[in-house]
């Protein structure tokens, strides 16, 4: 399996970096440092290589330095299956907030959407915030599938927004205690086509990511998981034809406007799914294991994730490990790591001490994190 690098990763005015400019190698890349150093910006300034709103989800005046002009430049030489390629993205101070206001150029053109980088690089990240994963509310789990099946099928953002914006309308018009058949049936045609197709490309990719995980151990450090998918439209998908499945939630959505009014908003779509995972060998909810075990569960999906972006579309993406040695004991950081090389990604890792990976002495490239500039570990 081929798979992408950045070879060098430059940035101006990104959070504590008024300016960095880094060369870096393929294979796995270590930054260690202080609390408050800048580890994680730099995995978020990588996550903006991809489209979203980066690892930490914030708006993008927060991203800027603190007393800069309120722009950001996030630029990255790639190199890859598809030859090189030149990355940048960011704001200028006098952007709109918003996903609008980020631009990206590829090749020194701007690009339609974020995301034509898609062609370029896929990442997929792992962050401390995302050990309340599966204790947290549904909606992180829902959007954590998501950018799962983004990573593989680049049309699912377009999907998503196009539902939020006729579900944003049909909730104005529920606000406006509209009854204006018409105008509701417009948009719930709208909502139940694009709500089936983002409910399949969910169940396809719960699918395809079981049968991923069905090849890792039933014991060891990353075990089984069961993934299933609890969901209003989820749940129907292949049992019945698409067609039937986008009548009946057209239907729902005409018979639940009384009850939607009252409420204020939609009640049932895809926008309400969860994710369900358990602990296959303990026979376990995920939110009853222990955090150890639930961070192995979370590494799990991630591996067989990669994995199966590799198998389907040719190419490993790069890993984000934010922080990834906390809960993981000696046995399984080195069963990590073997993965890793095995996978033969790029995986970006944080931590504050290099001792938690010694295990990738003379493989990994070390840097050492130093509030705003970044220097090779000597030691390492
Ligand atoms: N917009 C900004 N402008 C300047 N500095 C910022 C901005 N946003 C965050 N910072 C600074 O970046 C630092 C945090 O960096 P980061 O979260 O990358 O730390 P870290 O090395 O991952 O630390 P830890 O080990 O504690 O997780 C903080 O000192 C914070 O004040």
């Amino acid at each position: 399996m081929a798979s992408t690098h950045i070879s060098k990763l430059t940035l101006t005015n990104f959070r504590n970096y008024t300016a960095l400019s880094l060369d870096l190698q393929p294979g796995a890349v270590v930054f260690t440092g202080d609390n408050g150093a800048g580890k994680t910006n730099l995995l978020e300034a990588i996550s903006f290589l991809t489209p979203g709103r980066g690892l930490r989800r914030a708006p993008y005046g927060d991203v800027a330095r603190e007393g800069s002009d309120g722009g950001f430049t996030v630029h990255a030489h790639v190199e890859g299956e598809n030859g090189d390629a030149e990355i940048g993205t960011g704001t200028t101070g006098s952007d709109a907030p918003g996903e609008a206001g980020r631009r990206v150029r590829i090749n020194g053109a701007n690009a339609k959407s974020a995301e034509d980088m898609l062609e370029w690089l896929r990442v997929i990240w792992l962050t401390p915030a995302m050990d309340a994963l599966f204790t947290g509310p549904a909606g992180d789990r829902r959007r954590f599938l998501d950018r799962l099946v983004l990573a593989i099928d680049a049309s699912h953002g377009q999907r998503a927004l196009d539902y939020e914006k006729a579900m944003r309308g049909r909730n104005r018009l529920l606000a406006e205690e509209s009854r204006d058949r018409g105008w509701f049936e417009a948009i719930e045609t709208q909502m139940a086509e694009t709500g089936v197709a983002i409910a399949a490309a969910r169940a396809e990719m719960v699918r395809l990511l079981a049968a991923m995980i069905e090849k890792l151990p039933a014991t060891g450090p990353f075990p089984q998981a069961d993934i299933s998918l609890a969901g209003t439209l989820e749940n129907q998908i292949g049992l019945q034809p698409a067609v039937e499945i986008e009548e009946n939630f057209r239907r729902m959505l005409a018979e639940g406007r009384e009850r939607d009014r009252a409420a204020g908003r939609t009640l049932e779509g895809p926008h309400r799914s969860d994710l369900i995972v358990s602990h296959r060998p303990k026979a376990m909810p995920a939110e009853l294991c222990s955090t150890g075990e639930q961070k192995a569960l979370l590494v799990g999906i991630i591996i067989s994730h990669a994995r199966l972006c590799g198998e389907m579309s040719g190419t490993v993406p790069i890993l984000l490990l934010d922080e990834i040695a906390a809960h993981l004991d000696a046995g399984r950081r080195a069963a990590l790591f073997a993965i890793l090389e095995e996978l033969d990604c790029q995986a970006f890792m944080t931590g504050t001490e290099a001792a938690l990976f010694s295990s990738l002495r003379g493989k990994a490239q070390f840097l050492t994190v130093d509030h705003g500039s970044v220097h090779p570990t000597e030691d390492a």
